[in-house]
């Protein structure tokens, strides 16, 4: 949906270099300066061999003397020596190379994340474009380390090796073919068959995983065991995991059957090379260290061809397309710079609002038409469904509507700061910190004492003197960390904590209680409105009761407001909300 034609691998390929030097030159030049030296240590082995190889001769049929073959010899050290220097240099700075791209692509992609549209979220082709591009960011890093490899590493160490072979001996350069031509077959076969594989198997794996969730994640195993379904979703995963290895193993099979043939092509081609430079030196064509130095080398020129054909590129060419993904979020325009900043005392205004979920053919909200007042406190009710929710993040700018404008005074609501808003939703998060972090996460920079935290925890229901935190605001929570966990009432205590703590001249509760008892719960709204005496507040509730005390009452349908006045007004008005209070009344009578 969002991306029609893929750039290709060498568009790509360059884009990704074009990042890894922007991001971090330096590392990125030591990094080629590190590759492009080890490639020299294996073309110094070469030559250092055949060196030694030669004066040995030189020395059996007494052409120099035994210092001179000795001094070959300590060359030859030296130059392996220096070999496993580079190759240790070369592992270790690999490391500090990801490390040091790493922080400034994370950087990157938060800033990128954070400058989304919350509805982006919703639609889910856009979602899993998010979390293909977010995974392609680390593999920016090794794609770039490939590329650059292939160019400084790869390509310096088989130049060379052919030219020295092609001096030696024309014929013998041949062999970088016979070495290329088997890995690139292979390789191609692999990219086809592995393909075809990941084709066949995703719906597949997808199924046992989600089946292994049912079985073993937090989430789920406690329902899954109650229900007795244990054996139900072991069935289900082991027949999705068979189906599964029965692909697998015809992949691999024909896979290694055909790497079979190709190594036969190979070794094939080792004796064709071998038999040439034996004919070779026999015809004192080349020297006895050339010999020795092309035949100690042909191995490695194997295993350099595979590792880099059938290894490195291989890998590069399977994630190019989520680096391409990646690249392309990146460079997208941003399109909610939030750039405007927040008027002082402002109406909150809703004009012909309508809104549609991406991806669905209903308005969740229908052209709503509503004047919020200054420091108003507004309470929004309405069956399952209804939009209240929908309509809380329209006020708050997170969404645009579809049509229509939510102003904040003059100004849209999507082009305002919401630095000054707080919203404590119904689907709360439980933060594996301690309780002052956990409210403290929603002003980081706010300065302030633990007497003030601890009025806040007291309003919102949270009795620091209870047995539950035993170490005061310092409790850790949730199980992760060692800490203690708290029942869903008490979570969502913490929650409207946090809500409370930050600066908000706008504060939105959407059933922040539902989990919290009736009466705690008529209580906590008695305090809310206190609290919220001198902004803009806006609860959501099921609970008529909870919300009675409200300057002003909005009943929703349909996406739709049906009525909005005060408790006293609607009570007497035979609509929706006198049904809905009076189906509520036997619980607070
Ligand atoms: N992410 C979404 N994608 C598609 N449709 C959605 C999404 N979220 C909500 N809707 C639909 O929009 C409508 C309004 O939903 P909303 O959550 O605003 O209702 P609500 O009044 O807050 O409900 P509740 O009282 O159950 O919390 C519903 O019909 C719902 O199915």
């Amino acid at each position: 949906m969002y991306k029609d034609k893929s750039k290709g691998f060498f568009n790509n390929g360059s884009r990704c270099l074009r990042y890894l030097f922007k991001l971090n030159p330096r590392t990125s030049y030591v990094y080629i300066c590190i590759a492009f030296t080890q490639s020299i240590s294996w073309v110094l082995q070469v030559l250092f061999m055949q060196k030694f190889f030669d004066s040995a001769t030189k020395f059996s049929t007494n052409n120099i003397n035994f210092g001179m073959v000795l001094f070959s010899l300590a060359g030859l050290a030296l130059v392996y020596l220096f070999y496993h220097v580079m190759d240790g240099l070369g592992n270790c700075y690999e490391e500090i190379f990801g490390l040091g791209i790493g922080k400034h692509l994370n950087k990157m992609i938060f800033k990128r994340v954070d400058a989304l549209n919350a509805s982006e979220f919703e639609n889910t082709s856009r979602l899993e474009f998010i979390n293909k591009s977010v995974n392609g960011s680390s593999k920016l890093i090794w794609v770039g380390a490939t590329l650059l490899d292939v160019v400084f590493y790869y390509t310096t160490y088989f130049v060379f090796m052919g030219w020295y072979l092609f001096n030696l001996k024309p014929a013998l350069a041949v062999s970088i073919v016979i070495v290329f031509v088997p890995c690139v077959i292979s390789q191609l076969v692999r990219v086809s068959t592995f393909k075809n594989l990941e084709e066949m198997s995703a719906p597949i794996r997808r199924e046992q995983e989600y089946y292994e969730r049912c079985l073993t994640d937090k989430e789920y195993f406690k329902e899954t065991r109650l229900l007795g379904a244990t054996s139900f979703f072991n069935d289900l995963y082991t027949s999705a995991l068979n189906s599964l290895n029965r692909i697998v193993f015809m992949a691999q099979l024909k896979k290694n059957l055909i790497n079979l043939v190709l190594n036969l092509i190979t070794v094939t081609g080792y004796g064709t090379i071998i038999y040439m430079l034996f004919v070779s030196v026999m015809n004192k064509e080349i020297s006895i260290g050339a010999f020795a130095a092309v035949l100690a080398s042909i191995d490695s020129l194997y295993r350099f061809m595979n590792k880099l054909i059938s290894e490195r590129l291989a890998w590069a060419t399977e994630n190019i397309g989520s680096i391409e993904n990646f690249l392309d979020f990146i460079e997208e325009p941003v399109t909610n710079n939030k750039i405007i900043p927040r008027p002082e005392n402002f109406n909150i205004k809703l004009e012909g609002v309508s809104f549609k979920y991406p991806m669905t053919s209903k308005n969740a909200l229908d052209n709503i038409d509503l004047t919020i007042c200054n420091k108003q406190t507004l309470a929004i009710v309405g069956e399952n469904g209804s939009g209240k929710t929908t309509l809380c993040r329209l006020i708050m700018g997170l969404y645009s509507p579809s049509e229509g404008e939510v102003f904040y005074g003059e100004v849209p609501a999507e082009k305002i700061s919401n630095n000054k808003t707080s919203a404590i939703f119904q689907k709360y998060r439980q933060y594996n910190m301690t309780l002052r972090e956990n409210v403290e996460i929603s002003q980081t920079e706010k300065i302030t004492d633990d007497a003030e935290l601890a009025s806040i925890c007291e309003n919102s229901g949270i009795h620091l003197e209870s047995e539950v935190y035993k170490d005061g605001l310092n409790t850790m929570l949730g199980r992760d960390f060692g800490g203690i966990d708290l029942s869903g009432g008490q979570w969502q205590r913490v929650a409207i904590a946090r809500g409370l703590f930050r600066d908000s001249d706008l504060i939105i509760l959407d059933e922040p209680t539902a989990a919290i008892d009736p009466l705690e719960e008529t209580r906590l709204y008695n305090d809310f409105s206190k609290i919220c005496q001198d902004k803009t507040a806006i609860m959501v509730s099921h609970r008529l009761g909870s919300v009675k005390l409200a300057d002003r009452i909005i009943v929703i349908k349909e996406g739709k407001i049906v009525q909005d006045g005060t408790h006293d007004e609607l009570i007497v008005c035979d609509g929706e909300y006198r049904t809905m209070y009076e189906s509520q009344k036997k619980w607070y009578s």
